[in-house]
């Protein structure tokens, strides 16, 4: 047994009750007779189709995307003469049980010839539904039958989706089109390579895929970005592969900036839109998302693809990078939701049905922005030439979409699409054709395809379980259309006898078309030593890769993909790759992408000269159009450890200690306090005698953080003004009322807002909200605040939980505690080495991951300084030596003010923006960009604290 197989039996655990092999696995589990039997009732007439069809159905040559987890490769199918043969003069009429005989025979072959253990088909026609099944076994572990609700993960389909919820929440929106540019919508800074495209980018251009963009969509499963981070640092730094509009360059990682836009739109997450507006409406009832809710939803079929030859299931791990992509990739859903999607496209997208009622079409130009069209021609090359002419949202092209077609005439060979982004219809080349449009998607273990005839408005819905590749490809294009056949009363051309061969010749038609990037083979000795190939190599956009001597073998290693053995080859600083372990090694290393020969290759590229050590590496492996070229750097960045600082003015120090000693010789010690226990104690009674809630558990709220108030139920607010021993909030952003009421069920007290000392305020003064609410009762404090990012791994729209504190402000004299010690509150050295409770953090760390937090989630150190300034660029390396993550001008008095009379605390920041750390740089911070972030990602930092609350045990 390889490495690698003992490794693929470690990771997947889950799989180690399938069976041995592919076909042991079939048999023995997958399809078992009828597991979901149709009967009669199941099966109704076809509806009106035409019943002079007589036609030839004839695929030639034809360009597809494909797409998912493992990018967007071009695959160009030649697929000879696929004849689909239809009885002239049928009626139209249900299927009779040896139809349906027919047809479950023909799948079920499909499925064993192409190891496909679980498959759903739905076929409708005008509003009937003709037949929904399932076939196989959905779980292999618990055997559960697949049935037409087993849910399947859909991949790039979902960007349909995602078109109808923009058109629909454009169509509600006077000002905004599918042309306004990008920032007009979203209000950020967007960066993107190439003159003006940042400027100009709209949502038309990213959902037809216009921007000329190299896809990046490996980064957001390896190196897990999160989508600040992404927006302000890797897109800029996108290979470009055209100029901007001139073609269709597929791209899924730009479906982040439309996430982004949605939100913007709709005032609420992708998500919860999609849901509200587009899955509820159309009753689409198993709708789950792959990297979220998927995995705790069971009717969801296990996905299964194979590793050196045997099915293993896939970890729903694989899929945690969908995070960034989810726009393009992340809805799965069952043949029976996928139904009420084909009758809605059916439509034309205005359908009126017993169980909903929707209209997404209120200006029809508006629908027509989600079909954005593009050429489906024979080869990308003629394709990216004719989308050129092409305008974005031509009306005859979506007219003839959606409106009867006249069959082409013979010879012609208009091949018309219109993509959203890669929906296409085709009209082909024979007489008595009829437009189709197919869409499919695919991800790790899972595969499915859309064909409709529009003009027939007859549809037919494929998804199943198991290998991707030319094989599922022809699997599933066979059964689609050999249902559609069935459905126009056809005689299909291909039947379950000859079906496997078929599908054998139409991969083997598809390998040998696939362009192989460089065929290279195997040698025993590289050119150089292995030590001159050694370093952490750097893309801007892709981030670093890390190339290792191990013994006598080659390493590399990037992010979450794993590490990976290179085995040289007999090109010249050439590597044969191959992944080996780590976290998520299998979704490079499955048999289905092995097959594309991946290689790597070093250079020099100045005089490829063996004497040179190599200065760049380039991976064509990557799912892009472009294969990134990585460059040597010097030093492996550290991404949570802090890194050793460069810092003009820290030369000069003799030693922290010596500054905070000379900075505590101008403190001014206050020993007033400012609100006794009795005046403390009144406002308490009073605040609590206006409600009849008694709250255990206290939250303030940060700089343009307040909006958590709003979720708050059967709220009373009370403004500070009213509270007499309040300070008064001045700064935007901060509202200044106190809410009680519930959240999640919970009694709470919210401080939408808070005082600061920069504000004038003594910081003893800072105390008197949080001992109030001491005094209500509250015996846990969550605070928020808006800082700034210090630690170079953080991005701006990171979370950080709160690990531990430096009170610089403290350093220089300034601490809540300071004057004579209540003893009622708490004592006089209150120890403060566990200010934070670990308890509630590691509640955050679980219900974040459990959230799909991860990739923005960070715990760190917040460092507070009194403000209102900003940082010098100095102050900000000071910080990062000192070993601070992330700093603000709050939180500290507050957290002292608790932890000192003995409340539990969890404190919370929003990386808000990116301290500047460099001495020439032109970037500045502002309180607009705080309070912008904070509008940004406050949703995701509500649902943390929420979810908490939630889970409290007060
Ligand atoms: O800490 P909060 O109140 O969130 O606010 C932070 O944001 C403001 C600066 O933009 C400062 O008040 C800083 O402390
Ligand atoms: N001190 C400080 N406070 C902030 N609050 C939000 N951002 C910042 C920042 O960069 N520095």
């Amino acid at each position: 047994m390889s490495e690698a197989q003992r490794s693929a039996q470690s990771i997947f655990a889950p799989a180690q009750g399938l069976a041995n092999d592919w076909l042991e696995f079939f048999n023995a589990r997958a399809v078992q007779p009828a597991a979901a039997a149709a009967t009669e009732d199941d099966v109704r007439g076809p509806g009106q189709l035409d019943n002079s069809l007589h036609s030839v159905l004839t695929i030639t040559t034809m360009t597809l995307a494909t797409s998912g987890a493992k990018g967007a490769a071009m695959v160009t199918l030649l697929l000879v003469a696929m004849t689909v043969v239809c009885v002239p003069g049928a009626q139209p009429r249900s299927f009779t049980q040896t139809e349906i005989a027919q047809l479950d025979r023909f799948v079920m072959e499909v499925m064993r010839c192409a190891r496909i253990p679980a498959l759903s088909l739905s076929l409708v026609s005008d509003d009937d539904v003709v037949y929904e099944k399932g076939y196989g076994t959905a779980n292999p572990t618990t055997r559960t039958p697949t049935t037409k609700d087993t849910v399947f993960c859909l991949g790039s389909f979902t960007q349909s989706f995602t078109s109808v919820l923009l058109a629909d929440l454009l169509s509600r929106n006077e000002n905004k089109t599918f042309e306004t540019p990008l920032r007009d919508i979203m209000g950020s800074r967007i960066h993107l390579p190439g003159h003006y495209r940042a400027d100009l980018v709209n949502l038309k251009d990213i959902l037809s895929m216009r921007t000329g963009l190299s896809n990046m969509d490996i980064i957001a499963t390896a190196v897990g970005v999160n989508r600040y981070r992404l927006m302000e640092q890797n897109l800029r730094f996108a290979p470009e592969v055209t100029s901007f509009r001139e073609s269709y360059v597929f791209n899924e990682i730009l479906f982040s900036l439309v996430e982004e836009a949605a939100r913007a739109l709709g005032g609420n997450t992708w998500y919860r839109l999609l849901r509200q507006h587009v899955f509820n409406r159309l009753g689409m009832e198993n709708v789950a998302f792959v990297h979220m809710d998927a995995k705790e939803n069971n009717k969801l079929a296990s996905p299964v693809h194979s590793l050196n030859g045997k099915p293993v299931q896939v970890p729903m791990d694989a899929y945690k990078g969908q995070e960034l992509v989810a726009a393009a990739s992340s809805v799965c859903a069952s043949a029976s939701d996928m139904t009420r999607w084909m009758q809605f496209i059916l439509s034309g997208g205005k359908k009126d049905d017993s169980q909903a009622k929707y209209s997404l079409t209120k200006d029809p130009e508006h629908f027509a922005g989600h079909l954005a069209p593009r050429d489906a021609s024979t080869t990308r090359r003629e394709e990216i030439m004719r989308v050129r002419r092409l305008q974005v949202m031509r009306r005859d092209v979506l007219q003839n979409t959606f409106q009867p077609v006249q069959p082409r005439p013979r010879g012609s060979t208009r091949l018309t699409g219109f993509s959203q982004p890669d929906i296409q219809v085709s009209y082909t080349r024979e007489s008595n054709r009829y437009a189709f449009v197919s869409q499919e998607g695919s991800l790790p273990g899972y595969e499915s395809l859309i064909t409709l005839l529009v003009d027939r408005k007859a549809g037919v819905f494929t998804a199943f379980t198991g290998d991707g590749g030319a094989r599922a490809y022809a699997a599933k294009t066979l059964i689609n259309t050999f249902a559609l056949d069935m459905l126009l009363q056809g005689n299909p051309w291909v039947d379950s006898t000859s079906v496997c061969h078929v599908m054998d010749t139409m991969t083997d038609m598809t390998r040998r078309s696939e362009p192989h990037p460089t065929r290279v083979s195997a040698m025993s000795e590289p050119i150089r030593p292995l030590e001159d190939y050694e370093g952490t190599y750097r893309h801007y956009g892709y981030g670093d890769v890390f190339i290792r001597r191990n013994g006598s073998e080659l390493h590399l290693e990037y992010g979450e993909l794993g590490r990976y053995i290179l085995t040289p080859s007999s090109r010249n600083d050439t590597f044969i790759i191959q992944a080996n372990s780590g976290p998520l090694w299998y979704t490079t290393n499955a048999d289905e992408y092995r097959s594309k020969g991946p290689y790597l290759a070093f250079f020099d590229n100045r005089y490829n000269d063996p004497e040179r050590r190599p200065e760049t590496v380039t991976i064509p492996f990557f799912s892009s159009d472009i294969a990134p070229v990585f460059s040597k750097h010097p030093v492996r960045p550290v991404e949570s450890e802090q890194e050793d600082v460069e810092c003009d003015a820290c030369a000069n120090f003799i030693s922290v200690p010596l500054i905070l000693t000379a900075a505590m010789s101008t403190m001014v010690v206050s020993l007033r306090n400012h609100c006794t226990y009795d005046d403390l104690k009144k406002a308490a009674d009073s605040i609590l005698s206006k409600t009849k809630y008694r709250p255990k558990i206290g939250i303030i709220c940060g700089s343009g953080l307040g909006h958590l108030g709003e979720l708050v139920e059967d709220r009373i607010a009370i403004p500070y003004k009213d509270i007499p021993i309040f300070p008064i909030s001045t700064v935007p952003g901060h509202e200044g009322k106190l809410i009680i009421g519930t959240l999640e069920g919970k009694a709470v007290v919210l401080m939408q807002g808070r005082s600061h000392t920069y504000e004038g305020y003594p910081t003893q003064k800072i105390a008197v909200p949080v001992r109030t609410m001491k005094l209500m009762g509250v015996e846990i404090l969550f605070v928020t605040n808006a800082a700034g990012g210090i630690n170079p791994g953080y991005a701006v729209g990171d979370l950080m939980i709160i690990k531990d504190h430096i009170n610089i402000a403290g350093f220089a004299g300034i601490n809540p505690l300071i004057g004579p010690n209540d003893d009622r509150f708490g004592v006089r050295f209150p120890p403060m080495s566990n200010a934070y409770d670990i308890e509630l953090r590691n509640l955050a760390k679980k219900l974040g991951k459990e959230m799909g937090f991860e990739s923005f989630l960070r715990e760190g150190v917040y460092s507070m300084l009194v403000g209102p300034n900003f940082e010098t660029v100095s102050e900000c390396l000071l910080l990062r030596k000192l070993g601070s993550d992330a700093t603000g001008m709050s939180t500290v008095p507050e957290v002292l003010t608790a932890k000192h009379a003995g409340m539990r605390v969890f404190g919370m920041s929003l990386i808000t923006n990116k301290v500047v750390s460099e001495y020439d740089s032109e970037v500045m911070a502002s309180h607009e960009e705080v309070l912008e972030t904070g509008k940004k990602r406050s949703e995701d930092l509500q649902a943390l604290v929420s979810a908490m609350v939630k889970n409290l045990k007060v």
